[in-house]
């Protein structure tokens, strides 16, 4: 047998599958992702815990409803300005009633934002009270925090006398 016989061969083991192309024309191409291809181990190696359930946000607490809410120019930082804030100062705010956190050296009163998270409220009061930076990190670094709380902030990190 040729090697190019070979080539064919071990090609002919591989699963196809059949798609359209634009102009309707049905072709037979190899599957993908290919069985142990890179996509699907890397799919394999990161799937989401089973069981984990969507937070369902109460009406009028979607994502546009918060954009519309914080450029509508209500007061939603509760303090009549900017002011330098210690870890010391954060904790007096952890309730839900008045939940501040600081992200990147930025303290924001986030109470407003609290039913509008889209990872519900209990997940966001785990900051409320202290530096929030490293968990908000791990759990979305492409969220603009900044923009997203613009409206709610409050003044910045300093450290403690
Ligand atoms: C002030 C801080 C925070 C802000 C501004 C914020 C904002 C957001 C935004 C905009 C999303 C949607 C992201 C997307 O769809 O790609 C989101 C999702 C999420 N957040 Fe946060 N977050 C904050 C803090 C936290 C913290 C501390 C936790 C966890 C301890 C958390 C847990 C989650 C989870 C689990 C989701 C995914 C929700 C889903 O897709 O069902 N967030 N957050």
């Amino acid at each position: 047998m040729s090697s190019s016989d070979q080539k064919e061969d071990s090609q002919q083991n591989v699963p196809r599958m059949t798609l359209l192309d634009p102009s309707n024309r049905t072709l037979n191409v190899p599957e993908f992702p290919s069985r142990n291809g890179p996509q699907r181990l890397y799919a394999a190696a990161t799937k989401q815990p089973k069981g984990r359930k969507k937070v369902i946000l109460e009406p009028g607490h979607s994502p546009l409803d918060w954009a519309r809410l914080k450029s509508s120019g209500q007061d939603l930082r509760g303090v009549s300005q900017l002011g330098k804030y210690t870890l010391e100062d954060l904790k007096q705010h952890k309730s839900p009633d008045d939940a501040w956190t600081a992200i990147q050296g930025k303290v924001y009163n986030m109470t407003p934002y609290l039913k509008f998270h889209p990872g519900g409220v209990k997940d966001l009061m785990r900051i409320a009270g202290r530096d929030g930076t490293k968990l908000f990190m791990l759990t979305h670094s492409w969220v603009n925090a900044e923009f997203m709380l613009d409206a709610c902030f409050v003044g910045f990190l300093v450290q403690g006398p």
